[in-house]
């Protein structure tokens, strides 16, 4: 897609101290999700996809976690760039939740159970746009039935318990949307329902953003959801994207042997329409995860890999380009 970029990363590095080390959670990610774009972040548990996503909104943990390096651009709704890396507390909260919306994996955790629904999603909207208390709350109202949920003044007068869980996540969405971001962030926002439900929120997600043209970065573990939601996927490996491109590409002709691995684990599978029909989690393959204080030398999926030779424990491999915007961090992609 050649719009302007909403999120150009490059070079992302985050590091966690862990006692007296320095672990690397998240190492040279470049990603960029532009106008109108679905960009999935995909990965085992572990992988990184959270930390990146917690590093765009400045939410890692203080003391403990830290980009260390690279840029992460965002053009805000007036078009001003900002680089995220480097504007600190206020400039960062007058981002959040006004050009980047947010929706987490347990709906319970971004809403107050002592406020109600309305007033909750009422709270953003007065702070980054100046209106009344009364405003806020009429433009809350209509947040909740754009996100479909019934009845929707009633429901803003009620506390986040007396909601479904569907429902609370709906309304979380509508808390996200509230000062109509331009990126939507949204991380395993379907893991914690109900699988009918996770259906809905998921079709729910996919309207709003074609609806607004919002960019949105959908962080997961199920390919399934990437096949239905993503325009393009970044699959993530201890830390490191090892491929990405477009849906069909990616998951059509993938160039890295994990990605065929994940692609060749789930049964019959080999398309991303397959897959969708599928909605499998990521399947397994043989070896664990190496653990981020022990990465091993170059590589970090070569001591799983079919296709290793002595050159990939050599040193970390660049991510390529083989053809049609797919790039692979793999030296033997050709042969893949
Ligand atoms: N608060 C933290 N303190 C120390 N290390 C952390 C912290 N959060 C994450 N990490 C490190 O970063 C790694 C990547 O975590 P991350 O949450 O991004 O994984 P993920 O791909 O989102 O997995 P999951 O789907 O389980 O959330 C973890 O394995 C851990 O080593």
């Amino acid at each position: 897609m050649s719009v302007a970029p909403i999120l150009e990363i490059s070079g992302l590095t985050t590091v966690f101290r862990i006692a007296d080390r320095e672990i690397v959670a998240v190492r040279d990610l470049n990603l960029t999700v532009a106008t109108g774009e679905t960009v999935a972040l995909v990965g085992e548990s572990g992988s990184g996809k959270s930390v990146t996503s917690l590093s765009i909104m400045g939410l890692l943990p203080r003391g403990v976690g830290r980009i260390a390096a690279g840029t992460l651009r965002l053009r805000r709704k007036t078009g001003e760039v900002v680089e995220l890396q480097s504007i600190g507390g206020e400039a960062l909260r007058r981002v959040r939740g006004n050009d980047i919306g947010m929706v987490f994996q347990e709906p319970l955790t971004s809403l107050n159970p002592v406020y109600t629904v309305g007033e909750q999603i009422a709270e953003p909207i007065r702070i980054h746009s100046g209106k009344s208390r009364r405003e806020a709350l009429a433009d809350a109202i209509q947040r909740l039935e754009d996100v479909g949920i019934p009845d929707p003044r009633r429901r803003a007068g009620q506390y986040p318990h007396e909601l479904s869980g569907g429902m609370r996540q709906r309304a979380t969405i509508a808390m996200a949307l509230a000062c109509n971001p331009t990126l939507l962030i949204a991380d395993e926002p379907t893991t914690a329902l109900d699988v009918t439900i996770q259906a809905q929120i998921l079709d729910l997600l996919g309207h709003l953003q074609r609806e607004r043209g919002m960019g949105m970065l959908f962080v997961t573990h199920n390919l399934g959801v990437v096949a239905e939601i993503a325009d393009r996927v970044a699959v993530m490996y201890a830390g490191s994207v090892v491929e990405t491109g477009s849906v069909a590409r990616v998951f059509g002709h993938p160039r890295h042997p994990y990605t065929k691995g994940l692609m060749r684990s789930v049964p019959r599978l080999g398309t991303a329409t397959r897959l969708k029909e599928a909605g499998t989690p990521l399947p397994t393959i043989a070896g664990s995860v190496p653990s981020l204080m022990n990465l091993p030398e170059g590589c970090p999926f070569a001591p799983r890999c079919p296709f290793r030779i002595d050159a990939c424990s050599a040193a970390y491999p660049p991510l390529v380009e083989t053809g049609e915007g797919q790039f692979s961090r793999c030296i033997r992609w050709q042969e893949i």
